[in-house]
């Protein structure tokens, strides 16, 4: 029996077929629209959402050469955050979907910071006050689409994040259901009494009628609609994108760090069955629900890391490839401390600066192509630098960091991450499958069909690829690591 996991990422959607030994066996991918209205406004398309996660899936079970009664279980996993409204009679979205990256609803976040709500709030969802989350997108949704508060109200409307807009199509409207993962991430859910909470709702005015049921990230969400797939396939496993990657790599323990490494990285640290509070502005959220029981995890999210490489590719064209910046990193005169800090769109976790923007600090007139490309691969380890620190601050009893599990694309720059292992002076390890959000949640999905072992069983079968070991001397790190902090304060705000 195979399993198949359906990733629906930001920019593109993917699907993997698993054998039931968790090795990838077939895969497909397809880009789709990112629709830019306004500045800071990023919305998708319901339906391209939906077309590109039954397409990849089809595609990928064609490759693999599998029917529909091959596949013991399907896990979705996706973007997180990102809010759609549908109409239950039709499934037909009423607004774009509006993406995790918009800004548009940072007026109302900051009048509700100013109204002393923050805290309260922080308290029972571990998230802070941003635009990022569902909530507010929500919120501005009900109240820009004509009779749309009235109407959701009625129970006309649905809300959902992508998985569980994606499970609805899927199952033809019987399942309106998303996981514990990803209700954590609306800024309507107590992650401590793991429910939606009605004072939440009410501050965010979101209409109760309109949510879905949370359920555990393994277990029972309905079948596929059988004519999508040439016939029914059960719905075993769903998690957000970033907590799948920590079940693929098998980041079950207290202590366990994984950092996913793409166009911006998201590091989560499972603290184990109690959430661990921050008082460096990481998240608290939820790690994974199995069998009615929450772990939780700290998180912190780096909002450009591949994307330099994207800007020094094409913003200023010095590289054709991505790959590129190995040659000119190693090339780059050691004598030269030149920072990036890439706050192309304001600093994420710890700063949580909208306003700052990006530098090149330390340029002379001996800088060169060299040193701005090794300075871009610096900037995302520097910036894990300060999530570690971060994590070893909220949290003195976990041995944080002790070691680090990377994947993602630009874990492909082995420059990158002997950089990130000297600056944290820690052991960094590649495993041989770095599409662990996809394996997550076909995991979860395999968990779910008795067709795969339980987590600690799960856990033996991780394979190191790589470890890269701290190298650097500890008057350089300190060096380095004091250049950054001062880099940093010279682009913040505030
Ligand atoms: N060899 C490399 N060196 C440096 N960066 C790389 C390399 N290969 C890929 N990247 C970066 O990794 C990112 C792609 O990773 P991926 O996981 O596909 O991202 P996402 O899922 O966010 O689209 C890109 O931003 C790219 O610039
Ligand atoms: O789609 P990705 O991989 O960029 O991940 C997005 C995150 O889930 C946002 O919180």
């Amino acid at each position: 029996m195979a399993l198949l996991a359906i990733d629906q990422g930001t920019t593109s959607t993917r699907a993997i077929v698993f054998d039931d030994a968790l090795s990838p066996i077939a895969s497909a991918q397809r880009e789709f629209r990112q629709i830019f209205p306004r500045p800071g406004w990023v919305e998708h398309d319901p339906e391209d959402i939906w077309a590109t996660a039954v397409a990849t899936a089809a595609e990928a079970m064609a490759r693999a050469g599998l029917r529909a009664a091959d596949v013991a279980g399907l896990g979705v996993t996706n973007q997180r955050e990102t809010v759609v409204v549908w109409e239950r009679a039709t499934g037909k979205a009423i607004h774009n979907a509006i993406v995790w990256q918009d800004r548009r609803t940072a007026e109302t976040c900051a009048r509700m910071k100013a109204e002393g709500l923050e805290p309260k709030i922080t308290a029972k969802t571990g998230l802070v006050l941003d635009p990022y989350f569902s909530a507010t997108k929500l919120g501005w949704i009900l109240d820009h689409v004509e009779g749309a508060r009235a109407r959701a109200e009625a129970g006309e409307f649905m809300f959902g994040t992508v998985d569980a807009y994606l499970i609805w199509r899927l199952t033809g409207g019987t399942a309106h259901a998303t996981d514990a993962t990803n209700a954590a991430r609306t800024l309507l859910y107590d992650i401590r009494a793991g429910r939606f909470d009605d004072e939440l709702c009410a501050a965010f005015g979101a209409p109760a009628a309109m949510l879905p049921e949370v359920r555990d990230s393994s277990g029972d969400f309905g079948e596929t609609l059988p004519e999508l797939f040439g016939g029914p396939i059960r719905i075993l496993g769903v998690a957000g994108d970033q907590q799948a990657a920590t079940v693929g790599q098998a980041c079950f323990r207290p202590g366990m760090a994984k950092v996913t490494y793409g166009t911006g990285a998201f590091a989560l640290l499972h603290t184990g069955e109690e959430p661990v509070a921050s008082s460096n502005k990481l998240l608290t959220t939820v790690a994974l629900q199995l069998a009615g029981r929450r772990t939780y995890a700290l998180e912190g999210a780096i909002f450009v890391a591949g994307a330099a490489v994207q800007w020094l590719r094409d913003g200023l064209k010095l590289i054709r490839e991505a790959a590129e910046t190995q040659a000119l990193a190693e090339a780059a005169d050691p004598e030269q401390d030149v920072y990036l800090v890439p706050a192309f769109v304001g600093l994420g976790a710890p700063h949580w600066d909208a306003e700052a923007r990006a530098a090149l600090i330390g340029l002379t007139r001996g800088t060169g192509q060299a040193e701005i490309a090794r300075a871009a691969l610096e900037s995302v380890g520097y910036q894990t630098a300060d999530l570690v620190a971060a994590m070893r601050a909220d949290w003195p009893a976990g041995d944080v960091g002790a070691t680090l599990r990377v994947d993602g694309g630009m874990t492909a720059s082995d420059w990158t991450l002997q950089f990130l292992a000297d600056i944290l002076d820690a052991p960094v390890d590649r495993p041989e499958i770095v599409e662990t959000t996809a394996l997550g949640a076909a995991y979860l999905a395999g968990l779910a069909a008795g067709v795969c072992p339980d987590p600690d069983g799960f856990a033996k079968s991780w394979r190191l690829e790589r470890r890269f070991e701290p190298r650097m001397d500890a008057a350089t790190r300190r060096r380095k690591l004091a250049g950054w902090a001062d880099a940093v304060a010279r682009v913040k705000s505030r």
